[in-house]
């Protein structure tokens, strides 16, 4: 364990629940790193650890979905502060059968300036530069969102095994994740075979996601659990458990073409499963949910649950990513409405 995460685990024993929010801000940001956090390495499958993961107590979770929505006071004045970090915390996507290589440069073009210049003039915002972490695209696309993402610190992000499915020879997947990474892409998006957790299969899902990371080489791995199509939340947690120890950098709730795609009492299980993590290895994991997010208030739920079950560590994009195609559009009209007192029209945002 780095220096720096033996310090992360020092505070986090001297604090009460929740605990992790003892961890400080960029814990291990000195250690190198792309994103300013130490990579996690994975470890052995251990089923023990496995077992002894307790069920999952769906109205436990509930009520404290509703505690944390309900207790969350964000004041009008904190609020543009809030959106503004939504966006930064936000991998813009498009996953459409009619994607085009224009259409992706025009979602690149909105990544670089995201805000209309009227409404980052009014709310003062100067030489701040307030992006979106990520691009998110299919593979047919990557090598032109990273030409036209060069060099601004904007990254791409591909879905590169079959998405959303998941369906194809696992020797397929992994030549379509190294496609992705020679053409530009700096995280892989992959989707888990649903079925190897039905049949309990975790020893081929931890193979599966560990030659998925070896493939990825540099690039980021964030694991899509597709949690629609899990049936139990006591799945999602062995799934989350199982991916963590299989080296993910990132967890992430669902591709968006699930039927029931990101919903809070899903994502608390996720993010105790990233805290159950932590205190047993000392590594930190990012979160993502994706999929039907969509409005400025729904992100201000899930950044109030990420600092309250996590902390402060996990509202910066090394370790939480909101996946959403057009959360972006709504946050630009709550600012407009923060600095005007009225909304306008959708088509005023246009994303691409
Ligand atoms: O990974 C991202 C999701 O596919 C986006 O879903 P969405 O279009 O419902 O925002």
């Amino acid at each position: 364990m780095t220096s720096d995460l033996r310090h992360a685990a020092a505070a986090r024993e001297t604090e009460t629940a929740p605990h992790l929010a003892a961890v400080p801000a960029r814990t291990a940001a000195n250690a190198a790193g792309e994103h300013g956090i130490v990579r996690n390495p994975g470890m052995a499958l251990d089923f023990g650890f496995l077992e002894s993961m307790r069920n999952v107590n769906r109205s436990a979770l509930e009520r404290r979905v509703a505690t944390l929505t309900k207790r969350r006071s964000i004041k009008a004045d904190n609020q543009a502060a809030w959106l503004l970090r939504a966006i930064a915390c936000m991998d813009l996507t498009t996953l459409n059968s009619n994607d085009t290589d224009e259409r992706v440069r025009r979602l690149c073009a909105k990544a670089l300036n995201p805000l209309r210049r009227d409404i980052a003039e009014g709310l003062g915002l100067g030489d701040a530069v307030i992006r979106p972490a990520a691009v998110c695209v299919y593979h047919p696309f990557v090598a032109t969102a990273a030409e036209a993402l060069q060099g601004s610190g904007v990254h791409v992000a591909a879905v590169s095994t079959a998405f959303p499915h998941g369906l194809t020879p696992l020797s397929t997947r992994l030549q379509e994740i190294e496609a992705s990474v020679k053409d530009g892409a700096d995280e892989i998006d992959v989707v888990i075979a649903r079925g190897l957790v039905f049949g309990a299969k975790w020893q081929e899902l931890y193979d599966e996601i560990v030659a998925m990371r070896a493939a990825c080489g540099q690039a980021h791995l964030k694991v899509i659990l597709g949690t629609g199509d899990l049936a139990t939340l006591r799945n999602v947690m062995l799934a989350s458990m199982v991916a963590m120890m299989a080296g993910a950098d990132f967890i992430k709730t669902s591709t968006g073409k699930e039927s029931v795609n990101a919903t809070l009492p899903v994502g608390l299980v996720m993010v105790r499963a990233i805290r159950a993590y932590f205190e047993y290895t000392g590594h930190l994991i990012g979160f993502k949910p994706a999929g039907g997010i969509s409005t400025a208030k729904a992100s201000l739920d899930w950044l109030v649950l990420m600092k309250e079950e996590l902390g402060r560590p996990w509202l910066e994009p090394e370790l939480f990513r909101f996946g959403a195609s057009s959360l972006l559009t709504d946050i630009e009209r709550q600012l407009e409405h923060h600095l005007t007192g009225r909304y306008s029209a959708n088509h005023r945002h246009a994303m691409a």
